[in-house]
């Protein structure tokens, strides 16, 4: 058995794509702000990992208590609005503050701030994963952090453990970890238990394992334990290994290579199979029939250009789930099209380098991408 656990243990060095959520309360001290030091460290581990070949996205917490620091305004429980203008004032600085420890590192850093409507709408979805690819192709680190000052409380997720687990699906994250104020996932919170038992690995996130996840406790984060099994939830379902690891320690991720506590949750595919999954689950809200030269080409694992459709037929928006059927009415596939149904039956059977052209506006040159199709 012991060869089988070795195998499923993720290895942070061996990641292609991490995700690295930083929570609140790590990040920022209620008296004297941001912790300049511990965030330099880190930004050493970011080097590293780049150096080494793996595309990173950090998903950072603190702006609300970053600007209440920088406001002034205590320790009470705050408004919306209050916490709304806190995001604002603190996230600029947390922005800044990334920016500075990165670049002397001769890393580039881009904010992206997303709402709940940007994962669960599947135009927007599309996009904002379009975006991220091209962030990550061209060297990037990417600072992510919920949209707070616009999101309202019926649309927001309201803790970043759910939101850096959807960037991870949303980027095909193989590994996420979560620096936390605790060293990993207990059988009950350690805070309150002094007989908790910490898991090394959880295989299966099963009722038991649910039923053992706590409220945090201390006054800066959101989430606690519960948020963070729902965020291992979507991330492993979405071939992403998470881990969960006491992140106060300067360097975090060399002590996570180096053996530190942690508790690992394993994924149940890989990345690019989950999505494979969840576009085939999908029900197709039209048809684009395809010429034999298409039909090959999807074969070979190419993307869908238009001038291998031959018609379009249903009622589709950007970014909907069509079914791809060959010269012969069999269904080859399935993929999320780029265009409306409008702009698709303007452009089939031309080429690419006439999109422009027939509807005014330079579009994407495949009609479905490699990455969103299943045949
Ligand atoms: N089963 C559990 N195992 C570990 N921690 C737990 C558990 N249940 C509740 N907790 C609480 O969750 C806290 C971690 O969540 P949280 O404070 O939200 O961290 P962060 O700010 O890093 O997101 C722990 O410090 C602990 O108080
Ligand atoms: N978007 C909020 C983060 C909320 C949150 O999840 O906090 P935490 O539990 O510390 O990760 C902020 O930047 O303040």
């Amino acid at each position: 058995m012991a060869s089988r656990v070795q195998l499923s243990v993720p290895d942070i060095r061996a990641a292609k794509r991490v995700v690295i959520k930083i929570g609140s309360a790590l990040l920022v001290d209620r008296e004297k702000g941001l912790r300049q030091g511990w965030l330099s460290a880190l930004a050493m581990d970011v080097a590293e990992a780049k150096v080494r070949g793996a595309d990173v996205v950090l998903v950072s917490s603190g702006s609300i208590a970053l600007g209440r620091s920088v406001l002034g305004l205590g320790s009470g429980v705050l408004t919306l609005e209050q916490s709304q203008a806190c995001a604002a004032v603190g996230q600029i600085r947390l922005a800044r503050a990334y920016e500075e420890v990165l670049a002397p590192h001769g890393i580039t850093t881009a904010q992206v701030l997303v709402t709940l409507e940007d994962t669960e709408d599947r135009r927007r979805y599309l996009n904002s994963r379009a975006t991220m690819e091209t962030l990550l192709g061209l060297g990037v680190v990417p600072i992510v952090n919920e949209n707070d000052t616009v999101a309202t409380d019926e649309i927001r997720f309201g803790d970043n453990d759910r939101l850096a687990a959807q960037i991870a699906v949303t980027v095909g994250a193989d590994q996420l970890i979560l620096l936390s104020d605790v060293d990993g996932f207990y059988s009950a919170n350690p805070k309150e238990d002094p007989t908790a038992q910490r898991f090394d690995l959880v295989e299966k996130i099963t009722p038991a394992i649910e039923a053992m996840a706590g409220d945090p406790i201390s006054g800066l984060s959101k989430g606690g334990m519960k948020t963070k099994l729902l965020a291992a939830k979507t991330a492993v379902a979405g071939g992403c290994a998470m881990a969960i690891m006491e992140g106060s320690v300067l360097r975090p991720l060399k002590a996570l290579a180096e053996g530190a506590n942690r508790t690992w949750f394993v994924a149940q595919s890989d990345p690019q199979a989950a999505r494979k999954r969840w576009i085939n689950a999908m029900k197709p809200r039209g048809e684009l029939r395809l010429d034999a030269g298409a039909v090959k080409a999807m074969a070979e694992g190419k993307s869908l250009l238009p001038a291998g459709v031959v018609s379009v037929e249903g009622n589709f928006g950007r970014g909907d789930p069509v079914a791809l059927v060959s010269p012969a009415g069999d269904v080859i596939g399935k993929g999320l099209v780029r265009y409306t149904v409008a702009e698709a039956k303007a452009i089939a059977g031309h080429r690419s380098g006439e999109i422009a052209a027939i509807l005014g506006y330079e579009g994407r040159a495949a009609l479905v991408h490699r990455d969103d199709m299943v045949v």
